[in-house]
C-alpha cells in the first residue's frame, strides 16, 4: 500500500498525490461505534459463508514498488489467489476473489458496494507494505535506478474502530499469523515516520486504527486490511515471494476464518449467562448503562477483550441491590448510571499488558493526564486481580432521571482531561461528581478535598445510597463500588459478555442469503 497516500496529516508533504489521497479516504471522522453483533457467518455452514476476498490496488495503479522495481498489485493478486485457493479447500465454497479495474474514489466505492451486495459475511482485503517514498534508499537493480528500505518487515492488520467484530477478527488473524511464526511491524506507530502513523487498536498484535479507509468504513460486515509483508525491504521482497511463506498467510487467514465464524468459546447472542449472573437490564432497565470498555470511550482507546456487547451482567445479588439503590435515588429524581460491571478476566489481561506499553499513551491526556501508565496498577487505580472479575462490583455515577440522551463521543475530537471542571471535561451526562469517569488521579479519591463542595456532596450522596443498600465504596475511585455480601468472593470469571437472547416472542426472520452476484 503506497503509504503517503493514506495518511491525513500528510496532505501538504504529498501534494502531488493528493487526488489519491482523496480517492483513499472518507471525510466524515465523527467515530461511532456500531453495536457489537455476533458475527453473522457463526450460524452458517463453511459453504454458505461469504468472502469477499479483495486484491488491493489495481493493474493501472499498482499500490507500492517493490526494492525490485515490481508493483505490489502483482503481490496482492498472487497471495489474494492462493488464500483463496485455501479458504475453497477448507470448505468456504463461497469464497470470491474481487479485482478491480477502477482507479480512484469510484474503484474503493465499486469494491465497498460489490461486497455489500453480495452480503459478505467477511471482507478481507489484501495489501503489501511500502513505506513513504521519501525514506526510500537508492540502489542500482539489474541495471535500474530502484529505491528500498530495509529496516521495516513484518504484516500489519488494519480495522476501522467503528466495527468491534472486524477488530475480533483481526485479533484472531493475527494470532495465527504469530502462531505460523510471522511478526508484525512497528512500521505504522504514530511516532514512526516512514509509515501511515495512526494508533494501534491493539499494540500487542500489530493492529491499527484506520478511520478513514473506505474499504474498512463502507463495508457492512467485519473487514479487515492485511498488509501480507514489506516489499520495499529487499529481503521480505524475496520472502513474501515464496510458497512457504504465502502458505503460512493463506492458512493463518483460514485458520482465523474458521475460528471467527465457529468459535469454540465465543457464545453467541443469548448465550445463557452461569448460574448466579443476571443481565443488568433484565432486573431493573431504568438504569442507564454506558458500558466503556466495549466501546472507544476508555483510557485503552479501543474495545476490551471479553465485551461484545454494551450490557451489564452481574450476580443476580448485586444487581438488584443496585435496583434498590435506584428506586431510593427515583424518588429523588435522579438516577444511576452504570460504566463497568462484571469483567471478564481476559480485559484485566489485557490492561495489564497495556500498561507495560509505554508508546500506547494515545488515551493519557483524558484519563492519566497526571499519572505515569507504568504504575497505574500499582497505585491501586488498576487491579491485577479485580473485585469486577467476581461479578458484585460496579463502577457508576448519578444523572438526573429525565437525562435525554447521554453525550456521544467523537474519538477524533481534542481530549478534555478529566480532571477539568464540569463543562471542560467530557460532558457524561451525570451530576458534578468531581472528575470524569475512570479518571486516574488522586482528584478521583472519593475523600478527595480539591474537588467542589458541591462535587464533594454528590460524592456522599453516592456513596451513602450505595452503602445503604450493602456496597462498600473505594477510597481512590469514586465511582467503584463492591457488594459486602457477595455469593462468589473467591472466584474470578472469565466468561465474555454478549449481548441478550431477544425478549419471547420477538419476530426474529431468518432470511435466506441471496445467491453472490457474479464478479
Ligand atoms: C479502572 C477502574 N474502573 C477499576 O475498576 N479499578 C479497580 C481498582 C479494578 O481494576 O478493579
Ligand atoms: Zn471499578
Amino acid at each position: 500500500m503506497r503509504l503517503h497516500a493514506l495518511h491525513r496529516g500528510s496532505i501538504h508533504a504529498v501534494a502531488p498525490f493528493a487526488w489519491l489521497l482523496m480517492s483513499l479516504v472518507v471525510f466524515s471522522l465523527a467515530v461511532e461505534v456500531r453495536p457489537a453483533l455476533a458475527a453473522s457467518c457463526t450460524s452458517k455452514a463453511p459453504e454458505q459463508i461469504v468472502i469477499a476476498l479483495d486484491v488491493g490496488h489495481t493493474a493501472t495503479n499498482v499500490g507500492a514498488t517493490s526494492a525490485r522495481g515490481i508493483g505490489e498489485y502483482a503481490f496482492n493478486l498472487k497471495l489474494a489467489q492462493r488464500v483463496r485457493d485455501e479458504l475453497l479447500g477448507a470448505g468456504f465454497r463461497s469464497t470470491f476473489l474481487m479485482v478491480t479495474e477502477l482507479n480512484g474514489h469510484s474503484g474503493l466505492s465499486q469494491r465497498t458496494e460489490r461486497a455489500n451486495r453480495m452480503n459478505a459475511d467477511i471482507f478481507i482485503s489484501i495489501h503489501h507494505d511500502g513505506v513513504r517514498d521519501k525514506y526510500l534508499k537508492p540502489w542500482l537493480y539489474e541495471g535500474e535506478q530502484r529505491g528500498f528500505f530495509d529496516d521495516s518487515t513484518g504484516f500489519s492488520l488494519h480495522v476501522s474502530p467503528r466495527y468491534p467484530e472486524s477488530l475480533g477478527l483481526a485479533r484472531i488473524m493475527a494470532d495465527q499469523l504469530m502462531a505460523g511464526g510471522l511478526h508484525f511491524t512497528t512500521t505504522h506507530e504514530p511516532n514512526n515516520p516512514v509509515g501511515a502513523r495512526v494508533p494501534y487498536l491493539d499494540s500487542t498484535r500489530g493492529i491499527y486504527r484506520r478511520d478513514n479507509l473506505v474499504v474498512l468504513r463502507h463495508t457492512n460486515m467485519p473487514a479487515v486490511l492485511l498488509e501480507a509483508g514489506v516489499i520495499v525491504n529487499r529481503d521480505e521482497e524475496l520472502l513474501v515471494s515464496t510458497p512457504a511463506y504465502q502458505a503460512i498467510i493463506a492458512a493463518a487467514v483460514t485458520e482465523a476464518v474458521k475460528k471467527f465464524c465457529k468459535p469454540p468459546d465465543a457464545p453467541v447472542a443469548g448465550t445463557k449467562l452461569p448460574s448466579g449472573f443476571v443481565y443488568l437490564a433484565d432486573i431493573d432497565p431504568t438504569i442507564r448503562q454506558d458500558i466503556r470498555y466495549a466501546g472507544l470511550h476508555n483510557f485503552v482507546g479501543r474495545p476490551v477483550e471479553g465485551y461484545l456487547a454494551n450490557e451489564c451482567v452481574l450476580t443476580e445479588r448485586a444487581a438488584r441491590a443496585l435496583s434498590q439503590v435506584q428506586a431510593e435515588l427515583a424518588a429523588k429524581k435522579l438516577s444511576l448510571i452504570v460504566w463497568d460491571c462484571y469483567r471478564p478476566a481476559r480485559a484485566v489481561r489485557e490492561f495489564l499488558l497495556w500498561s507495560r506499553l509505554p508508546r500506547d499513551i494515545r488515551m493519557k491526556a483524558e484519563f492519566f493526564p497526571n499519572t505515569n501508565k507504568a504504575e497505574l496498577f500499582a497505585l491501586g487505580y488498576l487491579a491485577a486481580r479485580s473485585a469486577h472479575s467476581r461479578g458484585s462490583t460496579v463502577d457508576l455515577g448519578i444523572v438526573p432521571a429525565d437525562l435525554s440522551a447521554l453525550a456521544g463521543y467523537d474519538s477524533t475530537a481534542s481530549p478534555k482531561p478529566c480532571t477539568g471542571a464540569k463543562g471542560q471535561r467530557f460532558e457524561d451526562g451525570t451530576i458534578d461528581l468531581g472528575t470524569g469517569y475512570d479518571c486516574l488521579d488522586p482528584l478521583a479519591r472519593t475523600g478527595s478535598p480539591n474537588v467542589t463542595a458541591e462535587a464533594r456532596s454528590n460524592r456522599t450522596l453516592l456513596q451513602q445510597s450505595m452503602q445503604g443498600f450493602g456496597f462498600k465504596p473505594y477510597s481512590r475511585e469514586w465511582w467503584h463500588f463492591e457488594l459486602a455480601d457477595e455469593p462468589f468472593p473467591q472466584q474470578s470469571f472469565d466468561f465474555p459478555i454478549v449481548a441478550r437472547a431477544p425478549p419471547p416472542g420477538a419476530n426474529v426472520k431468518q432470511e435466506a442469503a441471496p445467491a453472490p452476484p457474479k464478479l
